[in-house]
């Protein structure tokens, strides 16, 4: 028997071949909250993170949260002394997953786990072992889509890897392996995989695994109408868009900035469907699916183009433009794979072969600098370029991103990743004061036909006021966070620590008001004409250097 928000509504076979849905019981409006789930059945980290994740309230100690904020303490979390596995950030969590969760029972699995010489478990068994050991989580089981008969037939790797992981599952449990124990432990590893949400905490490269089973009755589209966020045990469903009373929710169980075959074998593997949405169904680009989004007014209060250019933009059915399309095809994986774990000369490898292979991409007659593969190589690049103290390569290239990237892939203002884009560039404005010019700039002089990049960009820095640009763009940020996530999001609370920084400085109360009056009325003249100055076009002047950034350090 699912139980539901109120303000949601399960509708049975509604729309087939979607299976059962959620629909609004009331109109939502972009970024509003719809619902929290706070009870999930199962929300665990995945095993890497064990040791520095506490398993009762699921938040990262210090070690794994970054540099603690001033309204946030940093918290030590220690390991359980039964099974040495899991770990606690205080009694209480530990008490509550020892008898409101399935702790007391698993603590005996971890141990067997120890003694045949295993650090944990692989987060799809520890999965499974703790559904086993609920009999009360059956009910909700039973009614779950499984497609074990798909599995089975047509997914080749994954089926034979749930056979072993059912095994597994049932040696540690201490159970027997018998067919019909087989059978209901791998029906069980289907639906998980159908119904269970990836618990991705990009703030601190954690993943996951999270499941309750009203929210896994939300059916997928590539252009949704809202998106889920993970904080501890929550997760938290926002409007992307306005809903209206009696319309279907749909999130995207996938990154819909995938291209089309890539969405649609994701889709096939991992939930048997084929997607049928407007997106899918005309091929449409970033720049397509962006001039469609309803409320791209909203992106005054942002530092996207005007709301006539996102309007205007010339998307293009990418079947269309085939060669692109096949161009797409062939470099998008390989493109797109995190250079985290590379040496500094492997990275600067990868980028070179990355920003030669986007050439299509950077020179295409149509727009094509939000279609990915091409915005993961910049962020890459930028992450690059910060790592190395080159702040101010790091900061032309985040500012091309957040003013002429970012805005055609989610046209809505407070979408996670625009509002975690602004917070970095607020911190790398604040690396590139005045006076850490030489140093930001990584000793580099490099000369690109015709100009002095180094002195280009120096030059463009020299004459900016970092401090304004830094507390409009926290301003913004302070502003978006909650719809993009909430008041507790790690984004949130570091722009609001450096917010109060800047507003604790002597003698910027003209600046103060003219920021304040602006965000009460981003519409005004006097207020568009101070921003356009204040940000917008220091902003657009730092992403212009972008290529000839990539181009000098990466080939052209
Ligand atoms: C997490 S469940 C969603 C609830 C499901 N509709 C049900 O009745 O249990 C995911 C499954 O719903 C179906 N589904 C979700 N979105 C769909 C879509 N856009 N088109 C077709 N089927 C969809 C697929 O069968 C998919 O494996």
């Amino acid at each position: 028997m699912l139980i539901l928000p109120e303000e949601l509504v399960l509708k049975g076979a509604f729309a087939a071949p979607h299976g059962r849905g959620i629909v609004a019981a009331r109109v939502f409006q972009p970024g509003e909250v719809i619902a929290t789930f706070n009870s999930p059945s199962i929300a665990i980290s995945d095993s890497p993170h064990l040791s520095t994740t506490c398993s009762g309230c699921l938040l990262p100690s210090a070690l794994d949260s970054g540099p603690p904020s001033t309204s946030q303490p940093a918290r030590i979390v220690r390991a359980c002394t039964g099974c040495r596995t899991v770990a606690y950030c205080s009694p209480a969590c530990q008490k509550r997953d020892w008898t409101a969760g399935v702790h007391k029972a698993e603590c005996k699995v971890f141990k067997r786990v120890r003694a045949e010489g295993h650090d944990f478990l692989p987060t799809p068994v520890r999965a499974l072992v703790q559904v086993l050991l609920r009999p009360d989580m059956s009910a909700a089981m039973a009614e779950m889509q499984g497609h074990v008969d798909k599995f089975r037939h047509e997914s080749g790797k994954l089926w034979t890897d749930m056979e072993l992981q059912a095994i597994a599952a049932l040696h540690y449990l201490g159970r027997e392996t018998n067919a019909r124990n087989l059978a209901e432990a791998i029906e069980i590893l289907c639906k998980l995989q159908v119904n269970s949400f990836n618990r991705l905490d990009e703030d601190v490269r954690q993943t996951g695994l999270f499941m309750n089973p009203s929210l896994a009755m939300i059916n997928h589209s590539c252009t949704p109408n809202s998106f889920v966020q993970f904080i501890g045990r929550q997760a938290m469903l926002h409007a992307y868009q306005e809903i209206k009373k009696d319309e279907e929710v749909e999130i995207s169980y996938i990154d819909c900035n995938l291209h089309l075959s890539e969405r649609q074998e994701a889709l096939k593997t991992r939930y048997h469907f084929t997607c049928d949405c407007p997106r899918c169904k005309d091929d449409m680009d970033a720049y397509q699916v962006c001039r469609k989004y309803p409320h791209l007014h909203l992106n005054a209060l942002s530092v996207a183009p005007d709301v006539q250019t996102l309007q205007d933009s010339q998307g293009h059915s990418l079947s269309a433009g085939k060669l692109l399309r096949a161009t797409i095809e062939e470099i998008y994986l390989w493109c797109s794979k995190s250079l985290l774990d590379l040496s500094e000369s492997d990275k600067q490898k990868q980028l070179r072969r990355r920003w030669t292979a986007c050439k299509p991409l950077r020179n295409s007659r149509v727009p094509a600098h939000a279609i990915e593969p091409l915005p993961h190589v910049l962020m890459e690049a930028s992450m690059y370029f910060g790592e190395k103290g080159s702040f101010a390569y790091s900061l032309s290239i985040s500012s091309f991103l957040a003013t002429q990237v970012d805005p055609y892939k989610a046209a809505a203002p407070f979408a996670p990743q625009r509002v975690k884009g602004l917070l970095m560039i607020a911190k790398l404005l604040a690396n590139t004061a005045p006076a850490d010019l030489d140093s930001s700039l990584g000793g580099r002089k490099t000369l690109v036909p015709g100009k002095s990049l180094w002195a280009g960009i120096s030059n463009a820095l020299g004459k900016m006021d970092q401090v304004t640009m830094c507390q409009i763009i926290l301003e913004l940020v302070v502003y978006h966070a909650p719809a993009a996530h909430s008041k507790e999001w790690a984004v949130f609370r570091v722009a609001k620590d450096l917010l109060s920084d800047i507003e604790a400085l002597q003698g910027r109360e003209t600046e103060d008001a003219l920021i304040k009056a602006f965000m009460r009325n981003p519409n005004g003249t006097e207020e568009r004409r101070f921003f356009e100055q204040a940000i917008l076009s220091p902003l657009r002047e730092l992403a212009a250097f972008c290529f000839d950034i990539m181009d000098s350090e990466f080939g052209s």
